[in-house]
């Protein structure tokens, strides 16, 4: 949990997201205000529910970007679920809860990943122990292995090839019995007795480099106490989890359903206890809702708020636009975030020795064709800008390796040359930008 304000939240949004100040304003206070809850003693902590926030806004403008973002600042379990993805035939009432089973297995594997970090070192010293067992023989004398550690800490048997026994890895089946969600429980704790007995080994042949991080890994969790990582997994899923739910638009009732979709109040109906407050049960332990972080996102282009079930529009009360991008975002979207599109090509195309460099007409030019294309074939937001861009660099991302050392200058006539008939083709953009 992060003890940033909300301005300082923002400013960090900032580093990756251009403008949408509104949304990144809401979900600031949302951030501060579960701060302000855990800050709090007692029956009052547990009576501050969340405000849940509806974020409105056409696609590819950075609804998810901002969700996702903000999990990451705050070290919170995040899931990004469709909602249409329960209207889909097959659909079983209860599945819903598959969304806080699923964000329980990402609060456990984030979890792990920091505790692993803290046994590290001992950790480290363990798999080395291994690596020379494989090496020289678990029988081996101290002098031997001294000599080969001080080879292997030096790297110099990086591409020898060893053969280790690993875990055969949580390959257990799960069986879901349709119309009894959870009933995959029995299944799952009896792999995990048998985890338990001793464990499913398998011998895999693995250079001593790449073994290094399995290894490493291994022996982590070997120091891990796995019920109590596990019940503070559930406790930061129960107050930090986010759940990010796109197109909840597409699930407001319209007529003329389709014959074998689930109805889409119904799945409105589904997602409501979860929202208000539940307990799910899930393989690891019950799970409670209240506090988990709903951000509900839509276009809303036919559909309007009002049309959610009266109860879900209750429980979003936080309402934000989002803003369709024009073509100055577009090109700041090109250029300011830290790992913006120019950079990531620019740093790719050094691994190559290869120099690149846009002026800044590229950029314009760039922008103005991802903003021509939206606006004539479809508008898919900033997402635009990777087709083009990948269009743009095709040949120079293809020569690259025989280029070494040369410096190529995109200017506003290569990109031109590159995308401009294809732009002003609307039939054929529709294919390839
Ligand atoms: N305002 C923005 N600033 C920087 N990058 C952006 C912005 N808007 C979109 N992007 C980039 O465009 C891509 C798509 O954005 P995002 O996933 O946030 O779309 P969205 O608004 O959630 O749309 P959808 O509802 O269709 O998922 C991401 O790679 C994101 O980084």
């Amino acid at each position: 949990m992060t003890d940033f304000s909300p301005r300082e939240i923002v400013s960090e949004l900032d580093r990756f997201i251009v403008g949408q100040a509104d949304a990144k304003r809401a979900v600031a206070i949302a951030l501060r205000n579960r701060w302000r809850r855990l800050q709090l003693e007692g029956a009052l902590r547990e009576e501050v529910l969340p405000k849940n926030i509806l974020m409105i806004g056409p696609t590819g403008v950075g609804k998810t970007e901002i969700a996702r973002r903000l999990a990451k600042l705050a070290g919170a379990p995040f899931l990004k679920v469709e909602a249409t993805k329960f209207t889909e035939v097959g659909y079983v009432g209860r599945d819903v809860e598959q969304i806080i089973r699923d964000l329980v297995e990402v609060g456990i594997a984030q979890v792990r990943e920091k505790k692993r970090k803290d046994v590290q070192a001992r950790a480290q010293i363990a798999a080395e122990e291994r690596v020379l067992d494989a090496l020289v023989g678990p029988g081996s004398g101290p002098a031997t292995r001294d000599s080969f550690r001080k080879k292997l800490r030096a790297g110099e048997l990086n591409d020898k090839e060893i053969e280790i026994e690993t875990q055969a890895g949580s390959g257990t089946p799960m069986f879901e019995i349709p119309g009894m969600p959870g009933a995959q429980i029995g299944a799952v704790s009896l792999g995990d007795i048998f985890g338990k007995m001793g464990g499913r080994t398998k011998t895999r042949r693995l250079t001593v480099a790449d073994s290094h991080e399995i290894l490493v890994n291994e022996e982590a969790d070997k120091l891990l106490d796995n019920d109590q990582l596990v019940q503070e997994a559930i406790a930061v899923v129960e107050n930090n989890g986010i759940v990010f739910l796109d197109e909840i638009d597409k699930i407001c009732v319209r007529d003329g359903r389709s014959g074998g979709e689930v109805s889409r109040e119904g799945v409105q109906r589904d997602l409501l206890p979860l929202i208000e407050g539940t307990t799910v049960t899930t393989k690891h332990g019950a799970v409670k809702t209240e506090h988990i972080l709903f951000i509900a996102s839509g276009a809303f282009h036919i559909a309007k708020p009002s049309d959610l079930l009266p109860e879900l529009q209750g429980r979003l009360p936080i309402r934000v636009e989002l803003n369709a991008l024009s073509r100055d975002d577009m090109r700041r979207i090109l250029t300011e975030p830290e790992a913006s599109l120019i950079k990531q090509y620019v740093a790719l195309m050094k691994t190559e020795g290869v120099t690149l460099e846009f002026s800044d007409d590229a950029i314009d030019a760039l922008a103005d064709v991802a903003v021509a294309v939206n606006s004539t074939v479809e508008n898919i937001g900033a997402r635009r800008l990777q087709t083009v861009m990948e269009r743009v660099l095709d040949e120079i991302s293809f020569v690259a390796p025989d280029r070494h050392g040369e410096t190529f200058r995109v200017d506003a006539d290569y990109v031109k040359t590159n995308v401009g008939d294809l732009a002003k083709n609307t039939d054929l953009s529709r294919f390839i930008l």
